[in-house]
């Protein structure tokens, strides 16, 4: 449902204003052939308003001959800003970009950050985006989310369906996500509103079932018929199921890479307004679907690439799918019992 222009600069104002953009700091807005003009448009009055120096950065689409769907988080890891020198050097001269194109899951992303320059990545409906205005409580929530991750050893997560999977964890960082870039080198995504981060290499192993109902992303399904998911030394080798799990399959072996088929993050939702159904009222390009990663509750496990974290696994097949009515259990404390989020600050 559309909103005005005013209601949405409004929101890129707070936004902004969370982000500590500074007068005379200087703002880079990338855009795609995807980008919404309102959201285009909005952004640029705001970060106007607040005295920064506004630059736009058109590139041309890359990959559209070789994925298999149109979600710009389908196919990662190359952009139109690999091999860029002219447009890196833009980005990384830059205090803030603005993504409204998907840079996420690259190298190049990787790179800007470590020049000090933040990135904030804004690709959802504006709507969506002003329904899911970060707030500084998110912030607090997803926080002590990541305290937690970053003190533990072990993630186990269990449900009456049937999964059991046991991920150590210690090599990899706390990913966290509350929808602003509040510090320099820092990259989130609004809206959001989740804590995650990677197994440690080789050591996830167990079953996860995808029960009816949970979520397969980028394909935007709800899944009819279980998955049963066998996760051995950090990777899925067997997928059984009915139609949803040979669609999962059949796709993922389009891209003819088996590092696909690694377990990518593991954390679970925060945002309490992010809805698990708010997904099957959108069209499926309408959306890239961050109600479902970022509802409360849920466990968010993703298949495929690691660079975000630093790693060298840099395949193009990236797969999301959040679970309901898990027990997420880390160092055997819960902090999601049977998909209800457990209250980490009352329980201090
Ligand atoms: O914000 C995001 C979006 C997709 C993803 O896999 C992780 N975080």
């Amino acid at each position: 449902m559309a909103i005005s222009d005013h209601e949405l600069t409004e929101a890129w104002k707070t936004v902004l204003a969370l982000s500590r953009l500074e007068p005379e700091q200087t703002v880079t807005i990338l855009t795609g052939p995807n980008t919404h003009p309102q959201t285009l448009s909005t952004a640029i009055v705001a970060a106007q308003a607040a005295g920064a120096i506004v630059n736009r950065l058109d590139m041309l689409p890359v990959n559209g001959a070789r994925a298999h769907s149109r979600d710009p988080l389908a196919y990662v890891g190359s952009t139109p800003l690999t091999g860029n020198a002219a447009a890196m050097a833009m980005c990384k001269a830059s205090d803030l970009v603005l993504d409204l194109m998907l840079l996420l899951f690259s190298p190049e992303q990787a790179e800007i950050l470590e020049s000090g320059t933040k990135i904030l990545l804004a690709v959802e409906p504006p709507e969506i985006l002003a329904r899911l205005v970060p707030t500084e409580e998110d912030k607090a929530r997803v926080q002590a989310a990541g305290r937690l991750i970053a003190a533990s050893t072990e993630m186990r997560v269990t449900s009456a369906a049937g999964t059991d999977l046991i991920c150590a964890l210690g090599q990899y960082p706390a990913v966290l996500e509350y929808g602003f870039v509040d510090e320099p080198g820092r990259w989130d995504h609004w809206p959001s509103g989740f804590a995650l981060t990677w197994p440690d290499e080789g050591a996830c192993n167990g079953t996860i079932i995808v029960d009816r109902g949970d979520i397969l992303l980028p394909m935007k399904s709800y899944v009819a018929e279980p998955i049963v998911m066998t996760v051995k030394d950090g990777y899925v080798t067997r997928m059984e199921g009915g139609v949803d799990a040979e669609l999962l399959w059949d796709y993922m072996e389009a891209f003819n890479d088996p590092e696909g088929f690694a377990m990518s993050h593991i954390g679970w939702g925060l945002q309490d307004r992010a809805r698990w159904s708010t997904l099957g009222l959108y069209d499926r390009e309408q959306t890239i679907g961050m109600d479902a990663r970022a509802f409360a509750g849920n466990f968010l496990f993703s298949l495929g690439p690691n660079t975000e974290v630093g790693g060298e696994r840099n395949t193009a097949c990236h797969i999301d799918i959040p679970l309901r009515r898990c027990t997420v259990a880390l160092d055997g404390r819960e902090v999601v019992r049977e998909g209800r989020l457990i209250d980490l600050e009352a329980a201090q």
